[in-house]
């Protein structure tokens, strides 16, 4: 059985940061992500963290700065050493939160160049930082058009090509069902590779289990694949994040 992690980039808004930790922990989460930490000291999010007792499950790596600036580098050609170095700086703060998964984002690129600068860039990270677990995350085009990696077979591609016991999937249910459609049958296809799991509903990025994904198929998919890891919920609350959490109660 999964357990479940809020993202504190999109839930408990309501309160500064060093506050949701302890509103996730009274709501039912026992851990949380945190797209781009870089802003705050990684010393005051672990005293935080710790002080609920929750784990940080998922971060990103840089760029901090989400909005309208790059969406990583990992696939751009020619930003190699901007790749290396903002992956040391993201490893300085997985190690000091003891975060579970880094997410290394691929940044906008197309072709076989992309492809091939991705690959090298994911080894090199991969043997960089053995003992922590990388994933990397299909983004649909509508809300990140010109993004690499935008398709999940493309991912597991890549995943096998890199082959390395440290790098997997992050499967977010609501990029999958604007990706390919159907995410029970894109989960059937990918769940060899998965690590992390993210969901939302759709349309509109609000609550799961309202709107177009079976929710309970997905889960009763994710259980029958004897998947024990997180699941991050990665959403906007269509109200406040509290008014909008009877899935979890339910789930
Ligand atoms: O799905 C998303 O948008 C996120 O998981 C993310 O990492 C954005 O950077
Ligand atoms: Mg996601």
């Amino acid at each position: 059985m999964a357990r479940f992690a809020a993202n504190l980039t999109y839930l408990f808004t309501e309160l500064p940061m060093f506050q949701r930790f302890a509103a996730a922990r009274r709501a039912g989460f026992d851990g949380v992500e945190i797209l781009f930490p870089y802003d705050l000291a990684a010393k005051d999010l672990a005293r935080a963290a710790q002080g609920s007792d929750m784990h940080i499950v998922l971060m990103n790596m840089p760029p901090p700065n989400w909005a309208g600036g790059p969406r990583g580098f990992a696939a751009e050609p020619g930003n190699e050493m901007r790749f290396r170095k903002d992956f040391d700086r993201a490893l300085l703060y997985a190690q000091a939160l003891k975060v579970r998964h880094l997410h290394v984002m691929a940044g906008r690129a197309e072709g076989p160049e992309a492809r091939d600068t991705y690959i090298r860039n994911l080894r090199w990270a991969a043997e960089r930082a053995p003992g922590v677990s990388l994933t990397i995350e299909p983004m649909n085009a509508v809300d990140m058009p010109g993004y690499y990696l935008n398709c999940f077979d493309l991912a597991s591609e890549i995943i096998d090509e890199v082959d390395a016991t440290n790098l997997g999937l992050q499967f977010d249910a609501y990029q999958a069902h604007m990706i390919h459609g159907d995410v029970i049958e894109t989960w059937h296809r990918h769940a060899r590779n998965v690590r992390h799991i993210q969901i939302a509903g759709c349309p509109g990025r609000h609550e799961p289990r309202a709107g177009e994904i079976d929710y309970a198929g997905f889960f009763r998919a994710v259980d029958a694949a004897g998947f024990s890891g997180w699941v991050g919920a990665e959403y906007t609350p269509r109200t406040s994040t509290e008014a909008g959490l009877r899935w979890l109660r339910s789930a």
